[in-house]
Formats: C-alpha cells, structure tokens, sequence
C-alpha cells in the first residue's frame, strides 16, 4: 500500500514536533504522546470542513504549528501565512516548511497588532485568545468577504456571548470529534456592534 504524500509529510512533522518540544516547548508536554490523535486530529477536522475553501491563508498564533502547518501540508495549493511573535517558534515553523518542502508558505515572526494588513480570505487560529480578543486580530486581518473559522474550547458558548457586546457576525458552529464540548467557529461579516 502507497503512503500518501501527506501522510508522509504529517509523519514528518510530528518527528520534528518531538524532536525540538524539549528545547521550545512548542506543546504541552503532557500532551507529547497525542500530538497524532489531538493536536493533528483536531487540525485535520477543520482541513476536512474547508477541503472546497480557496483563497490566501493566515493563521494566527501558530505556535508549533496547529492548525497551520497541518493545512500547508493538507492544501499546497493555498498561500498560506503564519503569524507568530516568539521568535524560537517561529525559527521552528520555518524550520519545517524548508524540510517539508512547502513552498506556499511563509512564516512572520511579529505580533498580530502589527503585522500590515493581510487582507486574508480565510484566517485560522486555534488556542489564542478568547474570543472578544480574538475578533479584533481577526478583524484586522480579514477581507470583507472573508472566514474566520477559529477553533475554541468547550466555553465557546460564552466567549460568543462575550464576543455580541462588541461585534456582530454570522456564526456557524461544527460540532468538534475529538471533544463533543468543543467547536470550530465559522464566522463571517464581522463588523463593530
Ligand atoms: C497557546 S499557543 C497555541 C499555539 C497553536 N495555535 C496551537 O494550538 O498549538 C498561542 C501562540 O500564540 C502566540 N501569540 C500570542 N499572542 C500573539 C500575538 N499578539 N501575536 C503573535 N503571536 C501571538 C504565542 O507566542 C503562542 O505561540
């Protein structure tokens, strides 16, 4: 049986991940033996919702590289961008696009608040911040005709509450397989309430 192209390179990554965590701390520790069943698992739901998605790709917040360097690796044909201040995560990031070969995308090292604007048709963030926060980086960086689509824990209900007093969206929510409590926000037409 053929291993694809993808599988081969997801494999890779989490070499890599393993390999460099002790020095960066790119993930939880605790969380070293679910790289494969959470951290690619849960990125790998949301290259699934957005397989028929196109257009230019910010993620913000990349850290290690969820979900970001899991969509480069899932959808070479996106330009994809990852946005993230800490410069030895960053130097990682770019570590493993070079290894991997992923010649659309690119790493920024910078804080999101200033970064120019990106003028993204799509923008991922996974772990960031909460969502009122969250509404300001995106909203920066998103075309007007762009998705967020932003992958929160098991308080999303609240943070959407929360997020209501400052900004109005459309907002479509897919259930998450790994945790039934938690959730990827499609949010589109963000504007100030
Ligand atoms: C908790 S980690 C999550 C990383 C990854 N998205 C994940 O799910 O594993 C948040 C990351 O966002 C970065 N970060 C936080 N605030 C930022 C900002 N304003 N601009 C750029 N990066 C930021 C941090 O350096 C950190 O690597």
């Amino acid at each position: 049986m053929s291993v694809s192209r993808e599988t081969e390179r997801l494999t890779a990554y989490a070499e890599l991940l393993r390999k460099w965590n002790p020095a960066i701390n790119l993930i939880a520790p605790s969380t070293l033996d679910q790289i494969e069943t959470r951290h690619i698992a849960d990125s790998l739901q949301l290259t699934e919702i957005t397989r028929n998605v196109s257009g230019n790709w910010v993620d913000l917040g990349s850290g290690g590289g969820f979900p970001g360097i899991v969509m480069a690796i899932m959808r070479p044909d996106l330009d994809l961008t990852l946005v993230e201040s800490d410069q030895r995560k960053a130097a990682f990031l770019r570590n493993v696009v070079r290894e991997l070969a992923l010649p659309r995308a690119q790493v920024i090292c910078k804080r999101i608040e200033a970064v120019d604007r990106l003028d993204a048709a799509n923008i991922s963030a996974r772990a960031l911040a909460p969502l009122p926060l969250l509404m300001a980086y995106v909203d920066r960086h998103l075309s007007a005709s762009g998705t967020a689509w932003l992958m929160k824990g098991r308080n999303w209900q609240d943070e959407v509450a929360q997020a209501r007093t400052d900004w109005k969206f459309e907002l479509k929510p897919h259930q998450s397989a790994t945790d039934p409590d938690a959730a990827i926000l499609e949010i589109t037409e963000i504007r100030h309430a």
